[in-house]
């Protein structure tokens, strides 16, 4: 059936449904609105196959330089991004002694009591689903099956913008470090996305960080998945392609989980040491690019023994920006366009709809042809 088309919840219980932190405290086996159709349940397609290669790993720092050694990790970097659309960055600058405290101080957060981590919720008043906040994705019909993961969503750029009122107060240390973190990845991000744009060969290697406007926003997205007594019945989060322009995502450093999708087969991505951070195409870079740069499809298993948490941030353009292919790379000689402009406001709100009905937005914007 379909529910009526407003976000009021107060008679719509189904809307809010409980954190999986406290499920997991509780039940046995994941309630049925967490089950996976009987088709995508197979064991050994959860499973996950292993990667054929190792994750490509592009050298941050040669990859930057402006010596020959920059050559060579920028084609290592133009394989990985036609094979697989991600890979994992070493030597980028951004202390692991960092990244270690702010995964610590976000786990603590994640271990108060319900009520603790409710104050910082992303229902307003209880009720209509925000972005921000702690809690889940929003629900949108009764038959949605729901992700084994909880999150703390935050927007941290631009700076002046951030509601720190959803920020967690305790640890105490936690608004700090998630400033400094937001500040390295920043030139991580600017780099990477400079690259890119040599390797798209454009005029201006700041074309692509053009593409943001005015108001372009990070959100942090602190990923936690507490151990599924069930790991071969659910997904930790369901199959996606993440809609930002590009993805740092700082993985556990000892639980996988994450899964890519290529050519029709699902793929493990071990865990990363020596904090790497594994650096992902999003479907608007692949707007922008006109489809030379693809974002992968990933969604995350669960497993029985462990929790698992991750850190992603999101590059967004400005809501107020349209997004489209980078007329650069659009020309008769050339390739005509393949997707259709759009508002990043109306692409972030097609995408919930998209997603909560397990498809993609990005082929909704495809020009045939
Ligand atoms: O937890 C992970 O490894 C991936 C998370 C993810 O895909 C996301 O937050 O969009
Ligand atoms: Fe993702």
């Amino acid at each position: 059936m379909n529910p009526k088309n407003t976000n009021t919840m107060a008679d719509e219980p189904w809307r809010m449904p409980s954190t999986v932190q406290e499920l997991a405290a509780n039940v046995q086996e994941p309630p049925s609105r967490y089950l996976l159709p009987e088709e995508e349940r197979l064991s050994d397609q959860l499973a996950g196959a292993e990667m054929p290669e190792a994750v490509p790993t592009i050298d941050l720092r040669r990859l930057l330089a402006s010596d020959d050694g920059a050559g060579e990790e920028a084609a290592k970097l133009r394989s990985a991004l036609q094979s697989w659309g991600f890979f994992l960055a070493t030597d980028h600058g951004i202390e692991a002694s960092l990244m270690d405290a702010l995964i610590a101080a976000s786990r603590e957060f994640f271990r108060k009591p319900l009520e603790e981590k409710q104050a910082y919720s992303n229902l307003i008043e209880g009720k209509q689903w925000q972005l921000e906040g702690y809690g889940n994705d929003p629900v949108k019909s009764q038959d949605q099956i729901l992700d084994w993961s909880d999150r703390l969503h935050l927007r941290v750029e631009p700076e002046d913008e951030r509601n720190l009122d959803r920020w967690p107060g305790h640890p105490e240390s936690f608004r700090g470090l998630l400033h400094e973190y937001t500040l390295s990845c920043k030139r991580v991000k600017d780099g990477i996305l400079r690259a890119m744009a040599r390797l798209l060969e454009l005029d201006d290697d700041d074309r692509i960080l053009d593409q943001f406007g005015d108001k372009g926003s990070t959100y942090a997205r602190f990923n936690y998945y507490p151990a599924c007594p069930r790991p071969d019945l659910v997904l930790g989060i369901r199959p996606h392609s993440d809609i930002c322009v590009l993805t740092l995502l700082l993985m556990d450093e000892h639980v996988a989980g994450l899964q890519v999708l290529r050519d029709g087969t699902w793929y493990g991505v071990p865990a990363a040491r020596n904090r790497a951070l594994l650096i992902n195409v999003g479907v608007s870079l692949e707007i922008m690019s006109n489809g030379i740069f693809r974002g992968p499809v990933h969604r995350v298993v669960t497993n029985s023994e462990k929790e698992r948490m991750s850190l992603a941030m999101f590059y967004s353009a400005d809501l107020e920006k349209e997004i489209e292919p980078i007329a650069e790379l659009l020309g008769e000689k050339q390739q005509p366009a393949r997707y259709r402009r759009i508002k990043c406001r109306d692409f972030v709100a097609a995408h919930y709809e998209y997603f909560s009905k397990r498809e993609r937005v990005i082929e909704s914007l495809k020009i045939q042809g």
